[in-house]
């Protein structure tokens, strides 16, 4: 297990892969871990270098006090990616993960030299909803909401045809600890990169699964285009999480925009 003090947090990370091919960094999403990207690692291992970590109040990272900015889990991402002196990497975000990605190129130009964003957005929800969902997890738990979580997460199909895993992801949520699901919904209340995507200039890839309810395809379209260049590729029959229920196709994006890109 690999354990660091970064930015006044102790997150957990994983580090794999040869030092000097090209380093992926991958950001997860809401009430995940790092587990989710283990499929699209399995596939490009060998070929990169692989980081991958549990952002604060997520997986075995610390949880402190909620509310958390946006700029506490870039500046914690950042604070890793320095401790492990990497210089130039390809961020790969899920979600709040992709807000993070946007977050740290905005604000370390020089450290990320493409992005690949999963499932995302300028902006996720507004006030009034994030507000909503705080009050309810504070008063009841992540339990009370994981059916309407799950069902954004993952596509009907998903959902009837492996009810195991599903079991497994779900365990993974309500195990999230409250002071880092409720801090982490606060930072993505208070996000919005509308006004600074247009400074992103490096080579973005946007993909969003066709039966997302939770960013869905239109709104990652419509950040795709605040982005100059960005290509938008869908992932069909995909809910929220494209790593978990079709790891091949996101891993057959990716790849085609890497070597568009020149970046392997
Ligand atoms: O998944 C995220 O990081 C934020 C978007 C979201 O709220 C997904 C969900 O739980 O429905």
């Amino acid at each position: 297990m690999n354990m660091i003090r970064a930015n006044g947090q102790v997150l957990h990370f994983a580090d794999t892969g040869e030092q000097d091919l090209p380093v992926l960094v991958f950001a997860n999403s809401l009430g995940t871990d790092f587990r989710i990207w283990d499929r699209v690692c399995a596939q490009l291992a060998g070929k990169f270098r692989l980081v991958r970590y549990d952002k604060r109040g997520h997986g075995l990272s610390t949880a402190s006090a909620s509310p958390y900015a946006m700029d506490d889990h870039v500046d914690d991402l950042t604070a890793l990616l320095d401790a492990l002196q990497l210089t130039s990497v390809i961020m790969v975000g899920l979600s709040v993960g992709g807000q993070i990605a946007q977050g740290i190129a905005l604000k370390r130009p020089e450290l990320v030299q493409a992005l690949v964003l999963c499932d995302t957005a300028v902006r996720i929800g507004d006030h009034k909803t994030w507000t909503a969902r705080i009050e309810a997890i504070d008063a009841g738990g992540i339990e009370v909401l994981a059916e309407a979580i799950l069902e954004r997460w993952f596509s009907a199909d998903f959902r009837t045809q492996r009810a195991d895993e599903l079991e497994g992801w779900r365990a993974m949520l309500v195990r999230t600890p409250r002071q880092g699901y409720l801090g982490t919904c606060a930072a993505i209340r208070g996000a919005d990169f509308t006004q600074q995507a247009a400074q992103l200039k490096l080579p973005v890839l946007c993909v969003c699964g066709t039966e997302d309810l939770a960013t869905t395809p239109e709104l990652v379209q419509a950040t795709a285009g605040l982005i100059e260049n960005a290509r938008y590729v869908p992932i069909e029959g995909a809910g929220h999480l494209p790593c978990i229920e079709f790891p091949d196709e996101l891993v057959g994006a990716m790849t085609d925009f890497f070597q568009e890109n020149s970046l392997v």
